[in-house]
């Protein structure tokens, strides 16, 4: 019985990439892990053991290096349309390029002493810390004709210790819960917004750096705004103030752990807990996925 080969794409993953820009004695950093997924007319490459029309992995990953070097990185999405226009307009077997993007973001570190920050008239800063755990994220998608860009957050860690309430939900025989009327939300943000962009000639990109940066802000102040009454609700009020302040966004996805922080019984020491001591629970966590979007507009970030 003949058999079909499905969807494919292949190219280099986790391709991980530092570029310093130095002005100077003041430096930046772009700390990027770049996966490039690449399919077209492969069929032959599967079927026939011919490598005609395959561009090796390697180069893929050359070619990561060397656009940031030749290009620099001025952001993460600006980076990633690059490459993907790259193999698909340059490499004609090539029909779409798939670039998903990290980026582990370093904060410049502040010194007390502002004397020690300058030689002569030119401003130092060469030193940064790695903030926290947050991942900034992208994927770019080109097929020849048009750009998706998706861009997100993951591992964005938050807690709000009061206006957090859940009950009225429904008991059955196995329901245990106490309904909570003051508790702690926190969670672990993963997110993703799909921008209307769509790279066509003359199109001007918006400024993805601006745009992440107040996406991100509204993503927090949401959050810590929202008396809440489930994630559920949180979620969509999250979502939806992204919406509402930037335009460049038409869809947001969530997915939001329930960090569950579960009080500790302190009677049998014989001490009261007024809400102070918690045991931070790391499994099972509830999670809680959902996407907000504009209306008349078609959502289209995957279901993870
Ligand atoms: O915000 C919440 N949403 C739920 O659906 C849920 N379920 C649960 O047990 N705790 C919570 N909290």
């Amino acid at each position: 019985m003949a058999h079909v080969l499905g969807q494919n794409q292949y190219g280099k993953a986790e391709t991980r990439v530092v570029r310093i820009t130095r002005n100077g004695h003041r430096h930046e950093i772009r700390d990027l892990n770049v996966s490039v997924a690449l399919s077209g007319d492969l069929d032959d490459v599967h079927l026939t053991g011919s490598n005609a029309h395959c561009l090796p992995t390697d180069t893929t990953k050359n070619t990561v290096y060397a656009f940031a070097k030749q290009y620099g990185i001025t952001s993460p999405e600006a980076f990633g349309i690059q490459l993907a226009r790259h193999f698909v307009d340059d490499t004609e077997p090539i029909h779409r390029a798939r670039i998903r993007v990290e980026e582990y973001v370093w904060d410049r570190i502040a010194t007390p002493d502002n004397s020690a920050k300058f030689i002569g008239s030119d401003e130092i800063g060469h030193s940064f810390v790695r903030r926290g755990t947050e991942v900034r994220t992208s994927e770019i998608v080109y097929d020849g004709s048009s750009v998706q860009v998706i861009s997100g957050l993951k591992d964005l860690i938050v807690m709000n210790s009061t206006n957090s309430e859940f009950w009225g939900y429904i008991k059955d025989r196995y329901t245990t819960l106490q309904e909570a009327y003051d508790r702690i939300l926190a969670t672990q943000v993963t997110a993703r917004w799909k921008f209307g962009f769509t790279g066509a000639e003359g199109e001007p990109e918006p400024n993805w750096d601006r745009s992440y940066g107040q996406v991100r802000r509204h993503l927090l102040e949401a959050f810590a705004e929202t008396y809440s009454y489930s994630l559920q609700q949180t979620l969509f009020a999250m979502g939806n103030r992204v919406l509402d302040n930037r335009a460049e966004v038409d869809e947001v996805r969530l997915e939001l752990p329930n960090k569950h922080h579960f009080l500790v019984d302190l009677e049998p020491f014989g001490l009261k807990n007024d809400n102070e001591v918690y045991y931070a629970a790391d499994r099972p966590y509830g999670l809680i996925e959902g996407t907000v979007h504009r209306e008349g507009v078609a959502p289209v970030i995957p279901v993870a």
